[in-house]
């Protein structure tokens, strides 16, 4: 396995910057989440490493090497996209066999069918080998989608939403999958969503992207708990983060030039008690089976935080909000150490 290293990488299409002066080390043996929403520039930034788009500025390393002048099937990286690109005429099997019969390959018969059989098992279509790649729910071509990519020891995997077009249940089986996955391989991966589940659940470290910037990178932990500004902030967190004007909480301490108090579940205490904190009232309950959502209305301000499946509150009950270690921003949307 191998580090990718972009240094200030630039992408241009025309007036569009799709990515924008990106420094990025992904180490060997790391995962690394890219996550934002549509048009953030994660495609763009795949795709660069891939050699299928080239940088407008900056360089591309892979494994230290400057990757400008290899080709995309020189990189050595494994690609998997949003759909699952099978070749239909095929059977699994011949799918996962694919990556592997090139001829610079020079793999024998007896290896590839370990490798194949070894992949199937992992993703747990060993059962299918022998259907058509067409004859698979589309959970299943995405499992041989993915399958393709693990085949074979690349430099870096790469992938692009894989599991988006999967069902819930899917999707969670699969995250959990990926992430042995990657630590059995001990894989360099890059890996592109907007979910923050995933990101959450299978990153090293989570990379956040903004209109092409890469505004942050840290540990899921250092990335939920310390975001930089209001952006990265709501990134994370079900329900999200509460973003209210500081004059809702008058009177609280808070640090110099805190014009926004960013409030999650754990840094809202709600009680009915009488003290002299502001009070709010209780508009909306949303039953999440062993948790509900606690709609509030503070004033002209609203906020929802999470309670437990027993709670004895009903819409309409007034209550004492207080916080606990909240986060602070100032104007400009960056945060404020408290
Ligand atoms: N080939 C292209 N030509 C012109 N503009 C492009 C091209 N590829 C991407 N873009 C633009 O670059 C920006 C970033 O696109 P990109 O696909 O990287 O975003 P993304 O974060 O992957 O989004 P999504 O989650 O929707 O896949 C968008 O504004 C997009 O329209």
């Amino acid at each position: 396995m191998a580090e990718i290293h972009l240094e200030s990488v630039t992408k241009r299409f025309g007036d569009v910057a799709a990515v924008q002066d990106i420094d990025l080390v992904v180490q060997d043996g790391e995962f690394v989440v890219l996550l934002g929403p549509t048009g953030a520039g994660k495609t763009t930034t795949l795709r660069l490493i891939a050699g299928l788009e080239k940088p407008t500025e900056g360089r591309v390393l892979i494994g230290g090497h400057d990757a400008a002048p290899r080709s995309p099937a020189e990189r050595d990286v494994a690609f998997v996209f949003q759909q699952y690109s099978l070749y239909p005429h095929l059977s699994v099997y011949d799918n996962l066999a694919f990556p592997l019969r090139a001829p610079v390959r020079r793999q024998s018969r007896e290896d590839i069918h370990k490798a194949v059989e070894r992949v199937a098992r992992m993703l747990r279509i060993d059962h299918k080998l022998e259907n058509r790649a067409t004859r698979l729910s589309g959970g299943e071509m995405q499992r041989v989608a993915i399958g393709r990519a693990l085949v074979r020891q690349p430099s870096v995997y790469l992938m692009d939403e894989p599991l988006s077009s999967l069902d819930a249940k899917l999707r969670s089986e699969l995250r959990l999958e990926l992430q042995h996955i990657q630590r059995d391989l001990g894989a360099t991966m890059l890996y592109v969503t907007h979910d923050q589940i995933e990101a959450m659940t299978m990153a090293t470290r989570i990379g956040v992207l903004d209109h092409g910037r890469l505004v942050q990178i840290g540990t899921p932990r250092e990335i939920y708990e310390s975001p930089r500004n209001t952006y990265v902030a709501t990134r994370l967190g079900m329900p999200a983060i509460n973003l209210l004007p500081a004059g809702a909480f008058a009177g609280a301490a808070m640090p110099p030039g805190t014009t926004l108090i960013g409030a999650r579940t754990e840094h809202i205490v709600v009680d009915r008690g009488q003290g002299g904190g502001p009070r709010a009232r209780v508009e909306w309950i949303e039953h999440l089976g062993d948790q509900n959502h606690l709609h509030l209305v503070m004033g002209d301000h609203r906020l929802v935080t999470l309670v437990g499946a027993d709670t004895n509150l009903s819409v309409g009950d007034e209550l004492q909000v207080s916080l606990r270690r909240p986060l602070f921003f100032a104007a400009d949307g960056e945060r404020i150490a408290a």
